[in-house]
């Protein structure tokens, strides 16, 4: 990515000071004075960042956005108010504070007018820090960042510093902000420690903002609370903008305006000849990688057979693995969705027990179950496959054979309950007795009910025999490892690589590197089990290999049950590939060019260290030239109201009831997708399920939609009238294309609640083009107004179909309806970097109807009741206990454990101790500092490490490590 700057640009700071946050390198260069970096731009616009080849950002607040969510920053985007500020920053400060900054630098001469307009601006920012101390939390946030870089300059000025002299929250917040070493660099990068007059040139060679004419003392009423809220409501182009529902309710609030130039820009490609327009690729099965094209390997968590999956469960891996293949095939890269379900282990050995059948049995009945609900889900695979077959066998025990001959495999012995009475080993689900921690009489093998703590069985006292009440002794049994240890250097190298060209989330990051950071351990793979895949080595054959051993394996038969050219999806993943013929967005500024293949692991973070850590090492241990993980998009996870999906007591909607709930599916898809928890637990919250239904659907797209539609049929019959496009068409043409590039890089970065809030934005600007040009009435108006009133409605049904298009990865029924309903031929079905015409004049449109209905808050009561459940217990839930554990704590791991799919994954109890010692340690340093009343940048230099060790402790803990750090937790801020 090249950042395009002239020197002693202050805007640069923002950018700069985000790219060291997000952890980016840009490519800095540095260009003169006014250049034209953006060819369609009129007028110079520095900083520019160049996110691909011919593609710009040129809003010094989007890029900051822009770079912070490619850095994983989500955290620091976060919320409604972080945009807001962004937009207060722009819209609102800089068209007051860089006609200043020009009169002070450039002219060498003050305008007291225009410090006299930032009054109002300060006290607004000083009420709001006194309050938090940060502008959207009490953390540091892209607002800050953005706010801060604007006022940098005006902090070189006398005058201006005489204005904030007495506004104590904001000197505070500026010494804060300027504590941090990421500013600190940005700001040395920029200035070269030369003083104020380093701005002088740049200054003089930018265009001045557009604003509420501050020389006019308009800055003044612009920042007065009623215009600040109003502002805030305008449609955002940035990243995740969460709109305000009474923007829908307010369609009068003008339009932004862009610069003349990207106006033009977006006429042009908006009249592109049609024989030029892209046009979408047919599916022909089997999908094959395809030389020279961007081949994507999309694969979502094989979920467990014997579960009927929740709605977590569903955004977790299936559903938000379908929204990204749907938008890459829009994109026309040619990719292969695969799927399946988790077949073998213990879980399924003890339903199968609990329903008197065979696992194999058991595997049948639910495999077909979930096939029914992601069917209903409408989630499109390219292929929906299952783990039990023979191809899992040959590769599994292939790859096990890799890794043995390679010298990877370590045998070892181990103390581990067995029962005379059924002649086996016992899982540690299969066996009952007294906690050793709490004397509990009736704890489990795997977690006591009572005290709620993971325990392994062989330390429970008077251990009893679940299948047969018997007595289990404790028996040494041999067992195989994969030395992870040895294969350690080889992941690292793997990971420094995609971690550096791919997109990880956050967490995938933060967990893979816990892992990594406190030294690999062996991990036993093999169980004393039947049902599962049999290990091949002589003196083990009586034992599977455990199912996380196995059930990443199952992306690869998975595919191989697909197509017999399964290889060429999973051995083949060093051909060079011309970045050429890429799509332009496609990364090809980016490493992934010596990739045939890429592959995608979406997932829950409990999934993830199987996914980066063992899966890869165990693939690049096997040498054989496999496909390893190139992006982790894990989610955070989805709760049910205020509590966890739990199908025993009968808590939150599970996939096979959702269809009698008498919601489509595709409402399910949207909030699911638009309270996806991709920073932090989030919650299914049946209320705002309603709202955001009544609202954003039904308020804003729909209703946009349905209006321009309905319109055009009633007075055009339904025939797209020719287009002639006036300036604010124009704007709302290129405000569109603002939007479309970051539903784009939203979708790129696996940003899938983003992207949604992008398709809003458009058609919320969609209903303010209807409103401010009433086609009703000048439909009834002269000849010269009709024609008008036909352009601006005709200019609507495209901006629909757009939407349409845009709509389909998230809502697909509703995105073919929508079609249905313009008549719109299939070619319109490929999303492109910009809006062109798609329903030319002369099209005729079929028959509109209301794409949504209001939900009613009766409606919502009654499933608010069924799907309430039994109250939880005081302890541990029954569904996702032990699952975070199982997935973070890096320790030893005995295979009397069983599986994760057992739900019983250890505790790593020194690793425990050790953090809650260092946690009290700095704490107690903490507090110490802020009674002796120390710097604040060393007090929150130290507060920083508390909070990292707080995060590491919930790792170790298998708690959410978000809730640790209030960092990213909006009000969940505890005092430090
Ligand atoms: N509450 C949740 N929110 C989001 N994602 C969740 C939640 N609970 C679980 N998950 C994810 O769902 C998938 C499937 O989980 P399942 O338990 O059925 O299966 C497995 O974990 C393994 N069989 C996967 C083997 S590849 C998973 O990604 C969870 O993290």
């Amino acid at each position: 990515m090249k950042l395009y700057t002239d020197s002693g640009n202050f805007q640069t700071i923002k950018v700069l000071a985000a790219a060291k946050f997000a952890g980016i390198n840009v490519d800095k260069t540095d260009v003169s004075h006014g250049a034209h970096v953006v060819p369609y731009l009129k007028e110079s616009r520095l900083p520019v960042l160049e996110v691909f080849p011919g593609k710009f950002l040129f809003s010094a607040n989007t890029v900051v956005s822009y770079l912070l969510a490619k850095g994983s920053q989500q955290a620091l985007l976060a919320g409604d108010e972080v945009q807001q500020w962004l937009e207060w920053e722009s819209t609102q400060f800089a068209p007051v504070a860089v006609p200043y900054l020009v009169s002070v630098f450039g002219h060498g001469k003050a305008e007291k007018d225009l410090l006299n307009s930032f009054t109002p601006l300060l006290s607004h920012l000083e009420k709001k820090l006194k309050s938090h101390g940060f502008l959207a939390d009490k953390e540091v946030s892209a607002a800050d960042i953005a706010v801060f870089g604007a006022m940098y300059p005006l902090l070189q000025d006398k005058p201006f510093q005489g204005a904030i002299e007495k506004l104590t929250a904001i000197k505070t917040w500026i010494s804060a902000m300027q504590s941090l070493p990421a500013i600190q660099s940005a700001v040395e990068d920029v200035t070269q420690n030369k003083g104020g007059a380093v701005f002088k040139e740049s200054l003089l060679s930018q265009p001045v903002p557009v604003g509420p004419s501050p020389a006019t003392g308009g800055a003044k009423d612009a920042a007065a609370s009623k215009n600040v809220k109003s502002q805030s409501a305008k449609p955002s182009s940035s990243t995740s903008a969460t709109p305000k529902s009474s923007t829908s309710e307010n369609p009068e609030v003008p339009m932004e305006r862009v610069p003349a130039e990207e106006a033009e820009a977006a006429v042009k490609s908006w009249s592109a000849d049609s024989k030029t327009l892209p046009t979408p690729v047919q599916r022909k099965h089997p999908i094959l990688p395809v030389k020279d094209k961007r081949n994507i390997l999309i694969t979502s968590a094989l979920p467990y057979v014997n579960n009927v999956p929740h709605l977590g469960n569903i955004i977790g891996c299936v559903l938000s693995a379908d929204v990204f293949s749907r938008y890459c095939r829009l994109r026309k890269y040619n990719l292969l969705y695969i799927c399946g379900t988790d077949e073998y282990g213990t879980a399924t050995e003890t339903k199968a027990l609990e329903e008197g059948v065979t696992p194999k049995q058991i595997c049948d009945k639910y495999n077909k179950l979930h096939t029914e609900i992601y069917e209903w889900f409408n989630i499109d695979f390219d292929y929906f496959g299952r783990t039990t077959t023979k191809q899992q066998t040959e590769i599994a025990q292939d790859i096990f054979w890799k890794l043995y001959e390679k010298g990877f495999i370590l045998k070892d012995s181990i103390e581990q309950l067995h029962c005379a009475g059924c002649d086996k080993f016992l899982a540690d689900r299969f066996v009952e007795g007294t906690c050793p921690l709490c004397g509990f009489d009736d704890a489990r093998g795997d977690q006591c009910d009572s005290c709620g703590r993971l325990i392994n069985a062989i330390d429970l006292r008077n251990p009893r025999c679940k299948l047969c009440q018997k007595t289990p002794s404790p028996r040494v049994t041999q067992h195989l490892f994969v030395d992870l240890p040895k294969l350690e250097p080889q992941l690292k190298a793997h990971l420094d690589k995609v971690y550096a060209s791919g997109i990880w989330t956050s967490n995938a990051r933060t967990i893979t590197n816990s892992w990594i950071r406190d030294g690999l351990k062996p991990r036993c793979i093999s169980r004393d089990l039947k049902w599962g895949t049999p290990v091949p080595l002589e003196g083990y054959t009586d034992k599977v290999f455990y199912v996380w051993f196995d059930a990443p394996i199952g992306y690869i038969s998975i595919t191989a049950n697909y197509t017999d050219k399964w290889k060429e999806w999973w051995k083949n993943p060093k051909q060079a590939r011309d970045p050429k013929n890429c799509l332009t967005v496609c990364m090809v500024d980016d490493t992934h060019q010596d990739y045939l293949v890429e592959m995608y692991n979406f997932l829950g973070k409990d999934n993830v260290p199987f996914h980066s850590v063992i899966f890869p090492s165990c693939l690049l241990g096997a040498d054989d030239n496999y496909t390893v993980v190139g992006h982790m998009v894990a989610t955070e996870y989805l709760n049910y109201e205020d509590t966890k999906f739990s199908k025993s007591r009968g808590s939150g909607v599970f996939g096979d009831q959702a269809k009698d709930t008498g919601i489509p599916a595709d409402i399910y898809r949207f909030y699911l997708l638009y309270v996806r928890p991709e920073s932090q637990d989030t919650s299914f919250s049946w209320d705002d399920l309603l709202l955001k239904n009544n609202s954003e659907l039904l308020n804003n797209l729909g209703n946009f939609i349905n209006r321009a539609l309905m319109f055009l049929s009633n007075n055009f019959d339904g025939v797209i009238q020719p287009i002639e496009l006036e300036d604010e068409d124009k704007q709302l043409l290129a405000l569109i294309n603002r939007e479309l590039t970051l539903y784009i890089t939203n979708m790129e970065n696996g940003s899938l609640r983003d992207s949604i809030r992008n398709i809003l934005s458009i058609s919320r600007l969609g209903n303010q083009f209807m409103q401010a040009n009433k086609p009703w009435v000048l439909v009834k108006g002269s000849p010269a107004e009709k024609k008008r009133a036909g352009s601006v409605v005709s200019l609507s049904a495209n901006v629909s179909c757009l939407l349409s298009v845009l709509l389909q990865p998230y809502m697909p029924q509703t995105s073919a309806t929508i079609q249905t309903q313009l008549n719109a031929p299939s070619t319109v079905n490929v999303i492109s970097d910009v809006i062109y015409c798609r329903l030319p004049p002369g099209h005729t449109i079929g028959k509109p109807s209301p794409l949504f209905q209001k939900i009613e808050t009766s409606t919502i009561a009654e499933l608010k009741t069924k799907f309430a459940g039994k109250p939880a217990p005081p302890k541990a839930d029954d569904k996702n206990k032990g699952k975070p554990a199982a997935a973070v704590a890096n320790g030893p791991v005995s295979p009397a454990g069983g599986d994760v799919s057992a739900g019983s994954g250890k505790i790593n109890e020194a690793e425990v101790a050790r953090l809650t010692e260092e946690v009290t340690k700095q704490g107690n340093a903490v507090r110490e500092l802020k009674t002796a009343k120390a710097e604040k940048a060393v007090v929150d230099a130290e507060v920083a490490k508390l909070l990292d060790l707080k995060k590491q402790l919930a790792l170790a803990q298998g708690l959410d490590p978000a809730a640790a750090a209030p960092s990213s937790g909006k009000k969940k801020g505890k005092k430090k």
